[in-house]
C-alpha cells in the first residue's frame, strides 16, 4: 500500500469513528438517529467536520515553497479580504471574517494564493483568532524571510452571537506584526490605510 492509499484509509477510518460519535450526539439532544432525514446526518456531518479541520493534516511552510520566487522589489505587497472559516476553540462554534497580509519582501515574493492558502491552513482547525494571526504571520515571516510581515484579521464569533452574551454586531480585529512593520508606524499606518475600505 502506498502512501496515498495509507492517507485514504486512515482518513475512512476517522470520518467512520466521527460519524459514531455524530450519531450519539443526536441521540443525547433527544432525536432519532434513525428517523428519515438524519439516517446520513452522521456521515454528512462527520465529512464536514473532517473537511473544516483539514488545516491538522497540512503543512503552511510547504505550501508556500510550492511558489517562492526571487524578486528584487522592495515596496509593500498586499493581498486584501482573504475569507476565511474557523472554528473557535472553546465551544467548537464557527468564527469567520477576513485576512488581510502585507509584507515588503527580501530577495523573494510568494505567488499570491499562497497567502490565501496558508490562511486557510491555520483557519481549518480550532482555534482563537489571536492565535490564528500570530501563526500566519509567522509562518510568512519564517518561510518567506521578508523584512516584515503585517496582518490583520477582522470576525464574528457566532459563540457571541447565537449563545453566551448574544451580540449580533460586534466584531473583533486582531494585529500581528514583525521585522520593519515592528520598528516603523509609517508603515504600518500605510498597510492600514491600503486596506481601509
Ligand atoms: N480571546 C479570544 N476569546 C475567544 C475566542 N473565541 C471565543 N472566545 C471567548 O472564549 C471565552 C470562554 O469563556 P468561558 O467563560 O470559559 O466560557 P463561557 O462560559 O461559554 O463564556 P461566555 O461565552 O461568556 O458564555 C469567551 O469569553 C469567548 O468569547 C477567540 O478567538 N479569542
Ligand atoms: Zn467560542
Amino acid at each position: 500500500m502506498n502512501t496515498t492509499q495509507k492517507a485514504m484509509q486512515n482518513q475512512d477510518i476517522v470520518i467512520e469513528e466521527l460519524a459514531r460519535h455524530y450519531r450519539a450526539i443526536i441521540e443525547l439532544i433527544g432525536e432519532n438517529p434513525d428517523r428519515e432525514g438524519l439516517r446520513k446526518t452522521p456521515l454528512r456531518a462527520a465529512k464536514a467536520l473532517y473537511y473544516a479541520t483539514q488545516g491538522y493534516r497540512q503543512d503552511a511552510s510547504a505550501v508556500m515553497k510550492q511558489a517562492v520566487f526571487e524578486y528584487a522589489g522592495s515596496r509593500m505587497i498586499i493581498v486584501r479580504d482573504i475569507e476565511f472559516y474557523s472554528f473557535c476553540e472553546h465551544h467548537i462554534l464557527p468564527f469567520f471574517g477576513k485576512i488581510s497580509v502585507g509584507y515588503i519582501p527580501d530577495g523573494n515574493m510568494i505567488g499570491l494564493s499562497k497567502l490565501a492558502r496558508v490562511v486557510n491552513v491555520y483557519a481549518r482547525r480550532l482555534q482563537v483568532q489571536e492565535r490564528l494571526t500570530a501563526e500566519v504571520t509567522k509562518v510568512i515571516s519564517n518561510t518567506l524571510g521578508a523584512k516584515g510581515v503585517i496582518v490583520v484579521c477582522r470576525a464574528e464569533h457566532l459563540c457571541m452571537k447565537m449563545r453566551g452574551v448574544e451580540k449580533q454586531d460586534s466584531s473583533t480585529t486582531t494585529i500581528d506584526y514583525d521585522g520593519v512593520f515592528a520598528e516603523d508606524t509609517t508603515l504600518r499606518q500605510e498597510f492600514l490605510s491600503l486596506i481601509q475600505n
